[in-house]
């Protein structure tokens, strides 16, 4: 007969246990190594003794740095029939660091052959102490051994920092399975230990039994003015195409109050995200959550659309805490400066903090717009066929339609360097030069985002990709229709300072083109190459009270655009 076991832990503040098992076994072992013996070992053993299980689980070391005190509770629950949800047996032993008796690692090397004749058993790990870095350390372990092969398992460890040593590997021969159970609250978590061999088949079988049926969990980080109108879209399409996205949508809300209220909780109670999208309903499968990292641990697709200057500390909370094969989808404009001189892209800086791919969508797509249903076009960047097909689905709808290209990196240059072209076409608008100058800027704003791609990212760049809505589309529509238009217009009628104006005139929401300005100017400026971009130099220095805004005629009256064609000219 099948065992099933369920092991309940509660408290977990205690990794003194884990100092005197490392020092009991000197073993420099990681926390997932053990962890995942010790649930071999209660699988494997015999004896299903509470006292057994308690004392495998006890054995996991955790890193010197996260000790504290001595105490560990575990509740141990047996059952015997695996469909039924309901607990029916328990046990619950109380241990301390002097009592405890800890496997040392020659002892617990031998648990990682577990006997051929030895049914599959099911082990399912509850947490109820989320914070507890014990419980984090298995668990992420345990997550990035959801899903099959050795070598996966391996390679999902690498990539969450864990040694993968010689004798991990050993332990690491054995297939996972991770779910979650209708029943398990949303603190809550159940890992499966099933050991190698168990058939494909019978894989399925549990998988599905356990409510892991392979949907793509897609959440939002961000709930701002666009945050907000891709989550209508977002919320509505996972529900359209139900068989491949998981129903739900955690959007993650940095939390303030408005009208003595919580965002969050008007949101989740008026679906409507009233501070940064007002007078529209949101799906309600989008779920506000003021926790980044509850957000987005359990996604497969994540999609970042924050103000680009919040993505650094945002991201922070979610390092090393991605579920293995997530991926990313980046709607951010906008550059970060690079430690060591240069800029950096933000679906750059995103893989580099988590790990993770990062795609990238840029469009013509003014939120407010896109929100009343109002026909426009997008593009996003995929290097990989199969995520761009799944974000396609994601994204598409009868009056949102999207084009997937692979020249990533120009998709997201153009949709941060369009917003230095805005402010410049704000100027002009502000010093009413007409539209005859405003199409000049743009033209000249549009040559000088070829050739910064060119000069600092892509010598290759395909010029379509500048003709797809990312490029031309968007220029044109942040020229007329953004922000930042608005806002530079402002800055030459008024001669107020941007930030002043920002808080003035857009309740909350955040420009992003004269920060962007500055970013490219510290990249041409540590090139020497300010006097070839005239246009971006101009708008930054403008930006910051060095020009006077009518100055921008003079930088881009001798534009090197009008220099080179009269070289090539034959007159
Ligand atoms: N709004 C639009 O029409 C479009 C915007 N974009 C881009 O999408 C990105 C996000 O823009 P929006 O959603 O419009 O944002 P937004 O301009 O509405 O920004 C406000 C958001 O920033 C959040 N925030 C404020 N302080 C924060 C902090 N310290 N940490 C984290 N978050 C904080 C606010 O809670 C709010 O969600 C930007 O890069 C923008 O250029 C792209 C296409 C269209
Ligand atoms: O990127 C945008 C439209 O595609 C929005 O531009 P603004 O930030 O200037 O409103």
């Amino acid at each position: 007969m099948r065992k099933v076991f369920s092991l309940l832990s509660y408290s977990f503040p205690n990794n003194r246990l884990s100092s005197s098992s490392q020092r009991g076994g000197g073993s420099r072992s990681v926390a997932s190594d053990y962890a995942l013996s010790a649930l071999l070992h209660s699988s494997c053993n015999t004896c299903y003794g509470s006292r057994n299980i308690a004392r495998n689980i006890i054995s996991i070391p955790i890193h010197e740095s996260k000790r504290s005190s001595s105490r560990t509770t575990l509740l141990v629950h047996q059952r015997r029939n695996s469909s039924n949800s309901k607990l029916i047996s328990g046990d619950s032993v109380s241990l301390n660091t002097s009592s405890c008796k800890l496997l040392s690692r020659s002892s617990s090397s031998r648990v990682h052959s577990p006997k051929k004749s030895v049914n599959p058993i099911i082990c399912e790990f509850h947490d109820f102490h989320k914070t507890s870095p014990v419980i984090n350390a298995s668990y992420r372990e345990s997550e990035a051994c959801a899903y099959w092969s050795g070598s996966e398992i391996k390679s999902a460890l690498k990539q969450n920092n864990f040694c993968c040593d010689k004798h991990s590997s050993s332990t690491l021969d054995c297939f996972l399975l991770a779910g979650n159970f209708p029943f398990v609250q949303k603190t809550r978590r159940k890992y499966c230990v099933l050991l190698k061999g168990f058939q494909q088949q019978q894989r399925r079988y549990y998988q599905s039994r356990m409510g892991d049926t392979g949907k793509k969990r897609v959440c939002i980080v961000g709930s701002g003015n666009w945050g907000s109108a891709i989550a209508k879209i977002v919320g509505d399409n996972v529900v359209k195409h139900s068989g491949v996205f998981a129903d739900t949508v955690k959007m993650y809300v940095f939390e303030e109050m408005v009208n003595g209220r919580k965002l969050t909780e008007i949101i989740n109670q008026d679906h409507e995200n009233v501070k940064y999208l007002p007078g529209h309903k949101l799906p309600a499968n989008i779920i506000a959550v003021p926790d980044v990292l509850d957000t987005a641990k359990d996604a497969d697709i994540l999609i970042f659309v924050l103000p680009h200057q919040f993505i650094k500390h945002t991201c922070k909370p979610l390092v090393g805490n991605m579920k293995p094969g997530a991926f990313g989808l980046s709607l951010i404009k906008g550059f970060d400066v690079a430690e060591g001189g240069g800029i950096e892209l933000i679906s750059s800086i995103i893989n580099k903090t988590l790990n993770i791919p990062c795609n990238v969508l840029m469009g013509a797509n003014l939120a407010g717009e896109i929100a009343d249903g109002n026909f426009s076009e997008t593009t996003i960047g995929a290097r990989d066929t199969e995520q761009g097909r799944l974000l396609h689905k994601l994204i598409q709808t009868d009056d949102f339609r999207v084009v997937v290209v692979k020249d990533v990196e120009t998709v997201e240059l153009c949709g941060a360097l369009k917003n230095v072209v805005a402010v410049g076409a704000g100027f002009i608008d502000g010093l009413q030069l007409g539209d005859n100058t405003k199409a000049a800027v743009i033209r000249l704003g549009l040559m000088e985002m070829v050739r910064f791609t060119q000069e600092f990212f892509n010598k290759d760049t395909e010029i379509s990709t500048f003709l797809e809505s990312c490029g031309v589309a968007d220029l044109i529509t942040t020229c007329y229709g953004g922000r930042n238009r608005k806002v530079s217009e402002a800055f030459v009628k008024t001669g107020k300072p941007f930030e002043e104006l920002e808080k003035e005139m857009l309740n909350g929401q955040r420009l992003q083109g004269p920060m962007t300005a500055a970013e490219v100017n510290f990249m041409l400026k540590s090139r020497g190459l300010e006097d070839k971009f005239p246009l971006f130099t101009a708008v930054h220095r403008i930006s910051t009270n060095v020009l006077k805004p009518m100055q921008l005629i003079d930088a881009i009256r001798n534009h090197p655009e009008h220099i080179s064609s009269l070289a090539n000219a034959k007159i």
